[in-house]
């Protein structure tokens, strides 16, 4: 079929001339008319009618109302990831435009992060690493000791897909697993993974070396986790988000890492996103702050594609959607 003929898809953010990028363009290009955000805004009367779906590839808050009344045919935004709180769902649905995420190629690797982050805090990895390049050889592990995972108690808050696959990967360092969640897992699942279930966040927050963010970010979950709770958790336990930015308080944490209330924090997600290079969290040594790149590997990037691209040919040809998310 002639490109044109195909539906046209708007891509968001993905102009970029990286190998991995033009990998997906590959894929998408085997059932749409690829229409960048450039070629849209160059020529928008000739293109607009032509787009049927927008892809999401980052997480930005991209989609406004202008952007929606210039696209007539619109009916799906595909969005990468499976946060979806950059996307303002209710004005999008008015629009009778349909949203789907891409929940399943996310969870391991952003499992696979949360792993990371801990590991990298618990053993000082970052530290040992500038320790291992600086000039000054006279360094002396005993002067910067860690602390060990294995045998630690994880408090995972948050215990849906990506939860449960840290839990997973927890199992094998053999950590003792809370975890806290609107609704409790079922025994089976509890038991499989050998994890404890904690009613009240503070019975997790006090018992835990380790606490693991993981919930999506809702207005219940906008700074969860602020002065109080920092002030439950042990003086040696550490801090992981991998969730949103905004379900910590950051401007507590910043006095909790200052007066050491808690031993340290490893975040992939902040707010904003960057943080301002003056942002008083940077200039601490007891925290590790990473691009939000729990899913940033070759093979995310295209699972996301793929899992994007059924979720598109499903909306388009009417068919059930593998992922869509509602308005609440
Ligand atoms: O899937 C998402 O929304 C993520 O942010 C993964 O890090």
């Amino acid at each position: 079929m002639a490109k044109e003929e195909l539906p046209g898809v708007l891509i968001l953010d993905i102009g970029g001339t990286h190998g991995v990028l033009e990998n997906l363009a590959v894929l998408l290009r085997k059932h749409f008319h690829l229409i960048t955000m450039k070629e849209f805004l160059e020529n928008k009367e000739e293109i607009s009618k032509k787009i049927q779906s927008v892809f999401v590839f980052e997480y930005r808050p991209t989609i406004d109302r202008e952007l929606l009344e210039s696209l007539p045919n619109l009916k799906v935004i595909a969005n990468s990831g499976v946060g979806v709180d950059h996307l303002d769902l209710k004005m999008i649905s008015s629009f009778g435009v349909k949203v789907t995420n891409t929940p399943h190629a996310v969870a391991d690797p952003t499992a696979d992060m949360g792993m990371a982050l801990m590991l990298a805090s618990a053993r000082r990895l970052v530290e040992g690493c500038q320790i291992a390049i600086s000039p000054d050889t006279k360094h002396f592990a005993v002067d910067w000791l860690g602390v060990e995972v294995t045998r630690a108690t994880l408090g995972i808050i948050g215990m849906g897909s990506i939860g449960y696959k840290v839990a997973q990967r927890a199992r094998a360092f053999n950590m003792r697993i809370l975890y806290h969640n609107r609704n409790r897992r079922r025994k089976e699942e509890e038991e499989a993974v050998g994890a404890h279930y904690c009613e009240k966040m503070e019975d997790l927050l006090q018992q835990s070396d380790f606490v693991m963010l993981v919930v999506n970010l809702t207005p219940e979950t906008h700074k969860l986790i602020g002065k109080k709770e920092l002030g439950l958790m042990k003086p040696t336990a550490t801090l992981i988000n991998i969730s949103r930015g905004a379900v910590i308080d950051q401007d507590a944490l910043v006095e909790a890492l200052q007066n050491k209330v808690i031993r340290a924090a490893a975040l992939d997600v902040t707010y904003p996103e960057p943080l301002p290079r003056d942002h008083p969290l940077l200039k601490l040594n007891n925290i590790i702050i990473t691009p939000h790149i729990g899913t940033a590997t070759i093979q995310a990037m295209h699972m996301m594609a793929e899992e994007a691209i059924a979720n598109m040919l499903a909306v388009l040809n009417g068919h059930p959607i593998p992922s869509e998310v509602f308005p609440k």
